[in-house]
């Protein structure tokens, strides 16, 4: 229940079509946290409210090593840890705004430290390359069922979905927020919408999971359908693609550097020699809205 009610101004952009509303906390005032997952359900509904995948707050930062801090709510009020997508149309908006003229800056997120760099063509941002951090590949930072310091790949997982039950083999990890990558041949035969939410609340994770099914074209390119925790099917996902990028490498699938080929467009994803992935993709305004409802 949204308790105090007053317009809220919010702006919404996307990355390769996932899309979230952005409250900027540094010109707004910002609602009281526990209103926070049920005003992120009411503006995220596409027929009774804006419609988007979510609500991203832009922050002052916590953090005395950040210059912003980031918060993401998904379309269902869960909060997750961090959104590769979201972090690029931040990145953006703050520079458009005034709030730096720094092109490489610090965003403290529920995944730590996250570090993105703007390409500009003049003033204008093109494209933007984030340093999503390491991965963590222990199950019991992922989390995941089974022991906390084993790693998750190519392991079996048996699902039931719609009165099936099938074993997949799958590569879970984390980028802050919990990912599950199953490796297919025939992307288009998966049936998303049944298989997508029997992954995201499978009991193995229990923090629910982000899945991406990854069809591999050669050891440079894949092909990935997603579906996210809270909120379902989406065009891309960030965290995800680096997910991948990172599960492909693990299993010997592709190189350390990916083009990942989403429903929404691509991104470049490198798991570098630092250990650390850097994600590489556009940030797209589609504009303002003023949440009003009465
Ligand atoms: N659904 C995700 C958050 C959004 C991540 C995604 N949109 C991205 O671009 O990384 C989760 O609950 O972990």
């Amino acid at each position: 229940m949204v308790t105090e009610r007053r317009p809220i101004r919010l702006t919404k952009m996307h990355g390769l079509g996932n899309n979230y509303l952005f409250l900027d906390g540094l010109a707004e005032p910002v609602p009281p946290d526990d209103d926070l997952p049920a005003l992120a359900r009411a503006v995220s509904d596409r027929n009774f409210g804006i419609g988007s995948d979510g609500l991203i707050l832009v922050l002052p930062p916590r953090d005395p090593g950040a210059r912003f801090r980031m918060r993401i709510f998904n379309a269902d009020g869960s909060e997750g840890e961090m959104c590769g997508n979201g972090i690029r149309c931040l990145a953006r908006l703050v520079y458009d705004r005034g709030y730096t003229r720094e092109t490489e800056f610090v965003v403290e997120t529920g995944a730590g430290p996250i570090r993105p760099r703007l390409h500009l063509d003049g003033h204008r941002v093109t494209g933007v390359t984030v340093d999503m951090g390491v991965p963590r590949l222990e199950r019991g930072m992922i989390p995941m069922a089974g022991p906390a310091g084993e790693q998750a790949v190519e392991v079996p997982l048996e699902v039931e979905a719609g009165g099936e039950r099938s074993v997949f083999t799958v590569t879970a990890l984390s980028m802050g927020n919990p990912h599950c990558v199953v490796f297919v041949d025939d992307l288009e035969a998966v049936d998303l919408e049944r298989l997508g939410p029997a992954f995201e609340h499978h009991p193995a994770f229990p923090q629910r999971v982000n899945t991406h099914f990854t069809r591999v074209l050669n050891p440079e390119r894949v092909r990935v359908r997603v579906w996210e925790r809270g909120s379902g099917p989406t065009l891309a996902c960030g965290t995800g693609a680096c997910a991948v990028a990172v599960a492909g490498a693990l299993t010997g699938r592709t190189g350390r550097r990916v083009t990942v080929e989403l429903p929404g467009g691509s991104l470049e994803v490198e798991w570098a020699g630092d250990g650390h992935v850097y994600m590489t993709g556009p940030a797209a305004y589609i504009g303002d809205v003023v949440y009003d409802p009465h």
